[in-house]
């Protein structure tokens, strides 16, 4: 059952107190303790002049007095600011890099896409400081992919070749962010492919990776991070690499966490969502280390500050009318439509491109398209060629688009989850947005009590202008016919062939 729907889910001790992020203040770059002024450089070159809430949070529990002591859990809405409060202590952490590179962090998200958008949020960091960052997400082949991350032996930069046994693999990356099913291929199969010196592993969309067991990631993952009281970090199997090397840089994660006079070392974990899973089945997978959890606000969900909702109430027959004369309202505003599953959104596209001239350009984003398709689509979208996208829930977590003022709901999500996710595609970084809500007058209850489970989620009633309605009308009917043809005409096809 869904743990939005379990009636009384037990809540873990240490989640019933959380530290409120929102009594954190913004606080400028030139105020924040120990920035390196080339991590300060780094940030003003992407234009942010100081850090969110969140991002002051993470900062004071890993760089300030918390000192990473204690594993991380935050539950921040979306648009927050998530990534670059994570990225950046972790980056500072990193920092003086050693000049023999290992893979010391770990970033895991549900997507290639989302994959892409963090690495780039770390490179824009972590590059000018002199640590690499490295993508594990199945683009190309596992061959391919470990050759971008691990130096073969024989293929070694700038150390003494007489040096090195022929059993030699190095990192090229400091930091790797990974989707969880191409990371356990690299763990399984790729020589050299080695988690043991990992001092950091981020859980991006937590609840999302929890839910799902993609190959059993997380146990793989921890395993392979493992190492014993006197694990000298070379743990067998493949992982030759250190064998006879004088001294270890990589021999433990030394500099993974100290506490008190007992240093030790650990794996420091960092797990965020907008909408963090409290089940202590799931999260007890995490193996947590005293957890501290970071929430924003009193409830479990949270809409983004400036975010406004609306409901719009018609007939379900009518509902991609309305939903035209909506867009049409909205000018050249660029625009996220969610539709319940892949199929509607393959079906409303299709729908929307028969209106003859509507002069809004239109395009699919789904799970049901090819990873290639997908990301030229977002590339598009992200560069404003097109103003449309049309698009099922999978696919679209964590996804951060420049400009995005309005999101519509085709149909009424079914868990208030979905809806944070949803809206939070606007409204990001303290900026404006509306989400929209089309619906039918019996579903207004239903609408009304999922509203009820999240912070900020006050939603007026939307009118269309009525004028737009009846001139779409005829235009309407007509796309309806045409869609009738083409689905006819794809389902000829196929016996076509079959009597030739
Ligand atoms: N300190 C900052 N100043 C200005 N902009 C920022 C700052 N931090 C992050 N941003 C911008 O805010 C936007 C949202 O950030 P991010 O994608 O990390 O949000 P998030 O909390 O992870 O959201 P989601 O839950 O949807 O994944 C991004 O465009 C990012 O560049």
């Amino acid at each position: 059952m869904d743990e939005e729907n379990q009636r009384s889910v037990p809540v873990l001790p240490w989640m019933r107190h959380p530290l409120d992020v929102t009594r954190c203040e913004q606080l400028s770059l030139r105020r924040v303790p120990f920035l390196d002024c080339r991590l300060k450089s780094a940030l003003e070159n992407m234009k942010i002049s100081k850090l969110f809430p969140v991002q002051v949070a993470l900062w004071q529990e890993t760089i300030g007095p918390g000192n990473f002591e204690r594993d991380l859990c935050i539950n921040s809405p979306t648009g927050s600011g998530k990534t670059l409060a994570y990225a950046l202590p972790i980056v500072r952490k990193l920092l003086p890099t050693s000049t023999v590179k290992c893979l010391r962090a770990l970033v895991v998200v549900p997507t290639r896409d989302l994959a892409l958008q963090v690495k780039q949020v770390f490179d824009a960091i972590a590059l000018p400081l002199g640590l690499r960052v490295g993508l594990a997400v199945g683009q190309s082949s596992v061959a391919d992919e470990i050759s971008s991350l691990v130096y073969l032996p024989g293929e070694e930069e700038g150390v003494d070749p007489g040096f090195l046994s022929p059993f030699w693999f190095q990192s090229k990356v400091d930091i790797l962010v990974a989707t969880p099913g191409r990371l356990v291929d690299h763990v399984n199969l790729s020589r050299g492919f080695t988690l043991k010196h990992l001092h950091y592993l981020v859980v991006d969309e937590a609840d999302r990776l929890l839910r799902e067991d993609y190959q059993s990631w997380l146990p793989t993952v921890l395993k392979s991070t493992q190492s014993s009281n006197n694990d000298d970090g070379g743990g067998g199997g493949d992982d030759v690499f250190q064998l006879g090397f004088p001294y270890s840089p990589w021999s433990r994660r030394s500099c993974g966490v100290e506490r008190g006079s007992n240093p030790h070392s650990r794996l420091a974990k960092v797990v965020l969502s907008a909408t963090l899973t409290r089940d202590p089945g799931r999260l007890v997978q995490l193996n947590l280390h005293h957890p501290l959890f970071l929430s924003a606000g009193k409830m479990r969900y949270r809409l983004p500050e400036n975010l406004e909702s609306f409901k719009l109430i018609c007939e379900r027959k009518v509902k991609p009318l309305y939903l035209v004369a909506l867009l049409k309202s909205l000018g050249e505003e660029k625009c996220i439509v969610f539709t319940r599953s892949v199929d509607s959104t393959h079906r409303l596209c299709k729908l929307l491109n028969c209106f003859g001239d509507l002069q809004i350009d239109i395009k699919e984003y789904s799970g049901r398209q090819h990873q290639r398709v997908r990301s030229k689509t977002l590339n598009e979208f992200r560069k404003g060629q097109f103003q449309v996208l049309v698009s099922s829930d999978e696919m679209t977590r964590g996804m951060d688009v420049e400009g995005v003022r309005n999101v519509i709901n085709y149909d009424v999500p079914k868990y208030i989850k979905t809806y944070v996710h949803r809206a939070g595609r606007t409204a990001r970084a303290g900026q404006t947005g509306r989400c929209f809500t089309l619906m039918s007058n019996d579903e207004v209850g239903r609408f009304k009590r999922l509203m009820k489970k999240a912070e900020a989620s006050a939603c007026l009633e939307h009118n269309v202008p009525s004028h737009l309605i009846e001139e779409l009308h005829s235009t309407y009917q007509l796309a309806l016919s045409k869609l009738k043809e083409i689905i006819l005409e794809s389902r000829r096809k196929p016996k076509d062939k079959s009597c030739q």
